[in-house]
């Protein structure tokens, strides 16, 4: 019997490795995952999904689903079966929605409460106890819903519900898919025309696949290239079929340490490719990145393809801040990419990476210094000067100890992949927030380094 405290900290040496080599296929997409439950226990009948991610994050959005109502199973691996119960039916769950480190399950499903006649409070671990919920109470306050948030619009939160809510026109302030997510989601069960404004494109997966369950959704685009989203309300959703593509935010990871470590060649297959996604391949092509496109195909409505990577010289450049959003999960493993290569990248314009799990910027500059690499730290974004070749240790700023990870799954992610590439091996002090978003990483990328 083991008698590890599961509590504790599970640190990991992840040591310089020969090349990488072979096929893989990352796990499916974390947004379309939860999308696909939270709109299958909508919708009235069985929606079958595979592919789906069985990360810690989606299976908080199952257990919520379930306790307003829906059926949610396992039928096989990555295999699901939801059993919804109709737009404006969700019931009273019985106790706290626990959202875990969840920023996507938090948000989207605040937008769905705050329209049924539900009052429940949402928690969630340290991490996402820090995050800001302002930024979905303010529009779903002008629906009618009220909140009783902790300090600074943070969790644990209460949410009372408006039933019938108040349909409104809402322009985005901050370029945010989850929050763009939760009025059209609160906007499902309101009466009458609910519209959003978003001057930058987010992910657009929400839209895709309402319109997929057969909402009234509509999107318009000015000239100026701001979208214009209107969603009917007191809609019917029909349940669907759906299989999840891989997710580029997990290929992310596999992606920048086949281009880093020499020797190495690897397929991803089955890669989600959606344009509000795949920002990060072509600026890894600007970097002189080989990444070529194979099979290209549509999988569950989303463009996807298998990727062919190979060990590339990376130099440093400028990064538009305009792919910011198409690419926002993929900086700390962009970071990793810009310290090895030859040159400088400038990063901007990237002020919502300091509210994710942790603060991106800081969390990854801290942690590539100690790690051997050369950063400077601006307001909203990181100046790197890549090394050209590996990380070393021992730097005036490094101190060879742990790299601290702040319950961030892509920042242990990311240093894992610098370990490769560095000569002594880095210590990342915790991997358990690996779990929420892609559990079978460190297998995987054993596979390939095997
Ligand atoms: O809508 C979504 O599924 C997500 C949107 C993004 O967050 P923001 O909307 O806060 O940018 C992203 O960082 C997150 O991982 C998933
Ligand atoms: C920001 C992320 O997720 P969430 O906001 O759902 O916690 C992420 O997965 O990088």
């Amino acid at each position: 019997m083991s008698h590890a405290d599961p509590t504790a900290k599970r640190p990991r040496r992840f040591l310089p490795a020969g090349p990488l080599k072979g096929r893989i296929r990352v796990p499916g997409d974390k947004s379309i995952s939860h999308r696909s439950i939270m709109l299958g226990a909508l919708a009235v009948g069985e929606t079958r999904v595979t592919g789906l991610l069985e990360g810690e994050d989606v299976l908080a959005t199952a257990a919520a689903m379930r306790a307003m109502g829906a059926t949610v199973e396992r039928t096989g691996e990555g295999a699901w079966s939801v059993h919804g119960v109709g737009v404006g039916a969700l019931l009273q769950p019985a106790g706290p929605l626990d959202m875990g480190n969840s920023g996507t399950s938090t948000r989207l499903l605040m937008g769905l409460v705050a329209s049924h006649p539900i009052t429940t409070s949402f928690v969630g671990d340290a991490s996402l106890s820090k995050r800001p919920m302002g930024r979905v109470i303010e529009p779903l306050s002008q629906m009618g819903a009220s909140f009783e948030p902790s300090e600074g619009g943070r969790l644990p939160l209460t949410v009372h519900g408006a039933c019938p809510a108040v349909p409104i026109s809402y322009r985005l302030p901050v370029a945010s898919a989850q929050v763009k997510s939760a009025i059209l989601l609160a906007g499902l069960n309101t009466p009458g025309i609910t519209t959003v404004i978003e001057p930058v494109p987010t992910r657009d997966h929400s839209e895709r696949m309402l319109r997929g369950f057969g909402a009234d959704l509509n999107v318009d685009i000015e000239a100026n290239g701001t979208r214009v989203i209107t969603i009917r309300g007191e809609a019917e959703l029909k349940p669907q079929t759906i299989d999840v593509p891989g997710d580029p935010s997990s290929a992310a990871f596999f992606l920048v340490a086949a281009l880093i470590t020499p020797g190495s060649e690897v397929v991803i297959e089955n890669v989600g490719l959606n344009p509000t996604r795949a920002g990060l391949v072509g600026v890894l092509r600007q970097m002189g990145g080989r990444i070529e496109e194979l099979n290209a195909r549509e999988v569950g409505g989303e463009p996807v393809a298998d990727l062919l990577v190979k060990h590339s010289a990376l130099k440093g450049i400028e990064v538009d801040p305009a792919v910011a959003p198409s690419m926002i999960d993929e900086f700390p493993a962009l970071f990793v990419a810009a310290a090895l290569a030859d040159g400088v990248t400038v990063t901007s314009g990237l002020d919502e990476l300091r509210v994710k799990e942790s603060d991106r910027l800081a969390v990854m500059a801290t942690a590539l210094t100690a790690a051997g690499a050369r950063i400077e730290e601006r307001e909203d974004g990181l100046v790197i000067t890549g090394t050209g070749g590996e990380l070393l240790p021992g730097t005036p700023k490094g101190n060879g100890e742990a790299i601290a990870t702040h319950l961030d799954h892509r920042i242990a992610m990311s240093m894992a992949i610098a370990g490769l590439a560095s000569r002594e091996g880095v210590e990342v002090d915790d991997t358990r927030p690996i779990a929420t978003s892609f559990p079978v990483f460190e297998a995987m990328l054993e596979r390939l380094s095997a």
